[in-house]
């Protein structure tokens, strides 16, 4: 019903055409030849062709002055603002119906507007600094002016679509934002830079990289490819990707193409994943034949992963109490060519189904519900949305889900309680609180377990993750992501 109201909320309001706006006014000749090139574009993967730039290079900051900010750009971007700002919905759905509701925009628009939804959110706390005592969501065209003139300049903005707003953006602009408050300097609201700042001697470090944009990672499906073959493949297409620093499977691209189209996409050789969350699943470990359950599936990002190392072999059951997001895990899976995985929709961690397979497996991962603060790279919204009793309602699930997953492992046997989260009260604490109760339980430290598989971390990691293991926006250039190995006692 929400998803209705807010598919309105941006249908409503027509885009103002231009003169600028080339594309409502395309042939159908040229529509038809639009058509093949897309089609071809599709067919080839991202082979150059004579005048076709790279996905790299389409996709690629543009240089500093050289952008012009249209008309159409301040209108859509206030357009896409006026919804966005209400926070009542995650920012990229919303953004989705936004381009949607635009079919017409070209790409370069749709760059630029979507860099500057990022902006807004990621940089909301100073924006709503600036813009008081007016809140942006009351006045979205200012907050979109303010954000294109902070992201390109005030020369770069068209003068008719800043209007009588230049006098007021120009005081917007000289506000000397080192005065301002901890928590806005930082982007946070009070209560999360609190916690944060308590936890994190270096957490001055930590807020700009939360702020800054993530680089697209890629999980090598070892099932399908190599990680050579694949960088081969992705630097043939003029593709710049390297390997990533820990993760044996990891491809990193600093830009985001339209991967979906790619071949080596569709034929099942790579699949998007966080480094991060792909050395969850090596933390876990899983071996061939193995009974594993993946307890928190959702879409089954992790659960491809433990079936590639699985190679496809012994049982693997992916548990979601989102029967749609679990839905979404079986094309992946024909794609990944795994034939080990059964997905099963569950009520609530103590649904029935959980209960007949107590004592069964021989490791189970809890990729706990969280708040994402680990992700605010690429969901900045989140952080607006999150409340104090969020967090609380989340820890009691958090707590909950361990408590009931860990009567699936067998004895001698393993659970991996994970998070993206950077919040030690869903980490850590939730660890230690379900150690305390359960002596028959104990830590395993996860360098132990990564030095199995050849992963190693510099000496300044490993004395960071303790026991645990952490990986940090401002340490590893990835989301924020927690995880503990545990290991139930032989009887
Ligand atoms: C962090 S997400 C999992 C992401 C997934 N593992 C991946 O790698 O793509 C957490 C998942 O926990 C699920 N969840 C929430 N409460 C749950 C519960 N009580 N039992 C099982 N799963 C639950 C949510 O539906 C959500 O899909």
């Amino acid at each position: 019903m929400a998803e209705i109201k807010k598919k309105r909320a941006f249908a409503m309001q027509k885009p103002r055409r231009t003169s600028r706006d080339g594309d409502d006014r395309r042939t159908d000749r040229q529509r038809a030849a639009d058509r093949r090139r897309h089609e071809e574009r599709a067919r080839t993967g991202f082979k150059r062709t004579k005048g076709d730039m790279t996905p790299e290079k389409r996709m690629a900051p543009l240089a500093p002055g050289r952008v012009r900010i249209t008309n159409l750009i301040v209108d859509e971007l206030t357009r896409a603002l006026a919804v966005i700002l209400k926070l009542d919905g995650p920012a990229d759905v919303l953004m989705k119906l936004f381009f949607k509701s635009n079919p017409k925009l070209g790409m370069r628009d749709r760059g630029l507007i979507a860099e500057g939804i990022y902006y807004t959110l990621r940089h909301l706390a100073t924006i709503r600094h600036a813009m008081r005592p007016v809140p942006p969501v009351k006045a979205p065209r200012v907050a979109a002016l303010l954000t294109l003139a902070r992201q390109h300049g005030l020369d770069a903005i068209s003068p008719s679509a800043i209007g009588p707003e230049e006098g007021p953006l120009k005081n917007m602009l000289a506000v000397d934002l080192s005065k301002a408050a901890p928590h806005v300097r930082a982007e946070l609201p009070q209560w999360l830079f609190d916690l944060i700042d308590a936890q994190y001697e270096d957490a001055e470090a930590l807020y700009p990289a939360m702020m800054e944009g993530a680089p697209l990672d890629l999980r090598v499906n070892l099932l399908k490819a190599t990680r050579e073959e694949v960088l081969e493949q992705l630097s043939g297409s003029g593709v710049t990707a390297f390997s990533t620093p820990y993760s044996p499977d990891g491809v990193r691209l600093p830009t985001k193409p339209g991967l979906t189209q790619w071949p080596i996409y569709k034929e099942g050789k790579v699949d998007v994943q966080d480094e991060g969350s792909q050395l969850i699943a090596r933390l876990l470990a899983p071996r061939r034949r193995e009974m594993i359950c993946d307890f928190c599936a959702g879409a089954g990002g992790k659960t491809l992963a433990l079936g590639a190392l699985m190679r496809s072999t012994g049982s693997l059951y992916a548990f979601d109490v989102n029967e749609k997001r679990l839905a979404g895990m079986a094309p992946r899976m024909r794609r990944a060519g795994l034939s080990n995985v059964h997905p099963i929709a569950i009520r609530s961690e103590d649904d029935q189904r959980v209960r007949r397979l107590r004592g069964k497996f021989d490791r189970v991962l809890v990729d706990a519900p969280c708040t994402g603060s680990g992700t605010l790279r690429r969901n900045p919204d989140l952080k607006w949305r999150l409340s104090p009793d969020e967090l609380e309602r989340i820890n009691r699930i958090q707590k909950s889900v361990l408590e009931h997953a860990s009567r699936l492992v067998k004895a001698g046997g393993r659970l991996v309680y994970a998070t993206c989260s950077v919040l030690k009260r869903e980490n850590q604490d939730v660890v230690e609180a379900f150690l305390a109760a359960h002596p028959e339980w104990k830590l395993v430290p996860a360098a132990e377990v990564f030095a199995t598989q050849g992963i190693t971390f510099d000496a300044a990691q490993w004395e960071r993750f303790g026991s645990y293991f952490q990986m940090l926006p401002h340490v590893n250039n990835t989301d924020g992501f927690f995880a503990a190995v545990l290991e139930r006692s032989a009887e």
